[in-house]
């Protein structure tokens, strides 16, 4: 590929993400679970290294292995085939050297009927999107478990803990909103925020193209190619832009299960508009979070961060967010700066002393 050829470039993410386990481990998807609260962890899943591999526009619609391939159906010298015309064909199904080995025997496939116990709560939380919303579960629970995307334990409870989970979360984002979701895995809660609200533009923001893969067929699968695109990559890389792609900024940047707070603010405060909010799905270890980290989360240029429960009265238990506004811009700490006006200071210091 070259960069002259502007339709392959925008297709093709950075290289050099290497294919192996899921993160999303069979049994640990609550992301109070702390097994679960770090997508960086573990060597065989890692998101993108430095690769040495020259960096085309993230916008990836190219699956796994051949990443180098215009997205099928991508219409030529389309700046951006994340947003694929709904009629666009579905890619073949990717095979990934690795996914199949953490299942010895093919996962038969979970029965994702919505029990009949949560049957209201979706209704509030959908509403007329409760068909597209049991499409993704069904999806969740066939290729997102084929694929190792999310646990085959998992399958059975979908509704309950992730699909209803997330939707719930919907409310605490304006009509309207730009939302981009870090570390969106096999599309929570971002493609969940999507479905639920359709007023909503929605970027799912990906490192590991396993799941970028995913995520862009089950978008197109779902219909909802006019609102919800995919860049894969860093929320790093994202917030700073490069060369084929403008710096990404959101009203609202939603993650759950990626990292601590305080790695979190680094990570998505950079993405929100002045004045927007980060909001991240945490559990039981939200108020904790916030007394460790509020004083790396000010230095960020975040405020105070806030606890809220999100949809009560409706699901048992509520979901917990915490939300940070971004207050001020803070601008990258340099380290030669800050050495240079810490050898200042001391030398400045001396001298008053004298
Ligand atoms: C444990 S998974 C959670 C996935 C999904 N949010 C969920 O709740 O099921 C963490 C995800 O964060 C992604 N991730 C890790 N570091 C990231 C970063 N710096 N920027 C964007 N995504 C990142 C990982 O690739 C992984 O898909």
């Amino acid at each position: 590929m070259t960069h002259n050829d502007a339709a392959a470039d925008a297709v093709s993410g950075p290289g050099g993400t290497p294919p192996g386990p899921s993160a999303v481990r069979p049994g640990s998807t609550d992301p109070a679970d702390p097994a679960f609260s770090d997508g960086m962890s573990g060597a065989a899943d890692r998101p993108m290294e430095a690769s040495g591999t020259p960096t085309d526009s993230p916008f990836s619609g190219a699956p796994a292995g051949p990443a180098e391939q215009p997205y099928p159906g991508t219409p030529a010298g389309s700046a951006d085939p994340a947003f694929m015309p709904p009629s666009a064909e579905p890619p073949a199904p990717v095979s990934v050297p690795g996914d199949q080995e953490e299942f010895a025997e093919p996962p038969v496939p979970a029965d994702v009927t919505l029990p009949p116990e949560l049957a209201e709560a979706a209704r509030t939380l959908f509403g007329d999107r409760l068909d597209l919303a049991a499409a993704y579960a069904e999806l969740l629970a066939t290729e997102g478990v084929v694929r190792g995307l999310i646990g085959p334990r998992e399958a059975p409870r979908i509704w309950e803990r992730h699909l209803l989970n997330c939707a719930a979360v919907a409310e605490r984002i304006p009509e309207g909103a730009t939302v981009l979701d870090v570390g969106s895995g096999a599309g929570l809660p971002g493609l969940v925020l999507a479905i639920a609200r359709p007023d909503l533009t929605v970027t799912l923001i990906e490192p590991l193209a396993r799941r970028t893969s995913f995520l862009i067929e089950a978008v197109q699968q779902l219909g909802l190619t006019k609102m919800v695109r995919v860049f894969r990559g860093r929320a790093e890389e994202a917030a700073a832009g490069s060369r084929d792609t403008p710096p990404l900024r959101g009203d609202i940047v939603t993650a759950r299960a990626v990292a601590p707070l305080d790695r979190l603010a680094a990570w998505c405060l950079p993405l929100v508009v002045p004045g927007g909010r980060l909001v991240a799905l945490k559990g039981a270890s939200a108020a904790e979070e916030i007394a460790e980290h509020a004083g790396a989360v000010a230095r960020l240029g975040g405020g105070e961060p806030e606890v809220h429960r999100c949809g009560v009265g409706v699901i048992e238990p509520p979901a917990t967010v915490i939300e940070v506004v971004r207050e001020r811009v803070v601008g990258p700490v340099r380290k030669k700066a800050a050495a240079k006006r810490s050898r200042g200071g001391r030398r400045a210091g001396r001298g008053r002393d004298r």
